[in-house]
């Protein structure tokens, strides 16, 4: 019996189970322009997700849509498996989202403005409220500032206390555009090992950010947007691994080259008309060099390329991207 045909009519498709969000064809249109082009979205469960792209390139549009607060103009998508908005009530509750600052209140204080948000989720344990709201304060640093004014918060308290208000209960995922943004780097560092620690306990984080630096520290996986749409979706390991170390060999006797490389142990060796490539890995470059002396290849120039995560994704979207934080 096939693997689909023992799931019962209504159940997600076991791949489908395995992703925490899950997008076909999103699509999103102002007027003419075309703010999400088509974007297939894989979030895999317990995957920090990196949405990464520059400014303007649709990735808050594609959070507002998978949020619900955006109607897409064309595709559809599934959160933790169910397919929104029809699950949206029975959804939204596990899931925990930063996108614009939660409305807070100027002249309550942050503990305050916590209260409010807890006792308006139906969810949540009155009893258990002063608990929760002072474990999700610590842990986003704000116990101290917990009796000052919302007014009084610099942009990177607000951006904590938002933070905090999307931790108030355990969720199974995390959706968040930007959330390191305004911060100081000392605040970045914290939020940034938050994150790592919330999916170490099993939640998805997706975030969005235009940092090639935050996606290389803390996420496991990454998409990255170019004018709407999704141009590079995989496994950050497996992005790196595209993106290693190639020897490139300047020779005319190219197949006697590759002959020597594969022996080597270089993979993805290729040819062409007057060179021969291969990822090195762990073979070190200079092994290389004496091996192709060894065998008498006629060498007329040796390189070693290292592209690096920041090359592959200009070459992917022709930008760069900002690289500090
Ligand atoms: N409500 C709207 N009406 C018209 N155009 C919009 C609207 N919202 C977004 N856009 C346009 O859609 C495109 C994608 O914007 P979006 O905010 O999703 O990008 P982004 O990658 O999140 O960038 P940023 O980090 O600057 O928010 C932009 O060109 C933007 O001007």
């Amino acid at each position: 019996m096939s693997l689909a045909r023992s799931v019962t009519a209504g159940d997600p498709a076991p791949s489908v189970a395995g992703l925490a969000v899950q997008s076909e064809g999103l699509s999103k249109r102002f007027g003419r322009q075309v703010a999400v082009d088509a974007v297939d979205l894989t979030v895999p469960r317990g995957s920090v997700y990196g949405f990464l792209g520059p400014n303007g390139s649709g990735k808050t549009t594609t959070i507002r849509m998978l949020l619900g607060l955006v109607r897409p103009t064309a595709g559809g998508h599934r959160l933790l498996g169910e397919r929104m908005p029809d699950h949206a009530a029975g959804v939204l509750p596990r899931i925990g989202a930063l996108v614009e600052g939660p409305a807070f209140h100027p002249y309550l204080s942050g503990l305050e403005n916590l209260r409010r948000l807890d006792a308006a989720d139906r969810t949540a344990d009155p009893r258990t409220a002063s608990a929760r709201i002072g474990a999700a304060l610590d842990r986003v640093g704000l116990g101290a500032a917990a009796g000052k004014r919302y007014r009084a918060y610099s942009l990177g308290m607000r951006q904590r206390l938002a933070l905090a208000a999307t931790i108030l209960t355990p969720r199974d995922l995390l959706i968040l555009d930007e959330p390191t943004n305004g911060l100081d780097p000392q605040g970045t560092r914290e939020v940034r090992a938050l994150l790592t620690e919330i999916a170490a306990e099993g939640a998805t984080v997706l975030l969005s950010t235009h940092l090639l630096s935050e996606v290389e520290q803390v996420c496991t996986d990454v998409g990255v947007m170019h004018r709407g749409r999704l141009v590079a979706q995989a496994p950050l390991a497996e992005l790196r691994a595209s993106a290693a170390p190639r020897a490139r060999v300047e020779t005319d006797h190219p197949s006697e080259a590759a002959l020597v490389l594969r022996e080597l142990g270089l993979v993805e060796v290729a040819t062409a008309a007057r060179e021969a490539t291969g990822v090195l890995g762990s073979v070190p470059p200079e092994k290389v060099v004496a091996a192709l002396v060894h065998a008498a290849v006629p060498v007329r120039g040796f390189a070693v390329n290292a592209p690096g995560l920041e090359e592959l994704f200009v070459s992917l979207t022709g930008e760069g991207f900002d690289v500090s934080g």
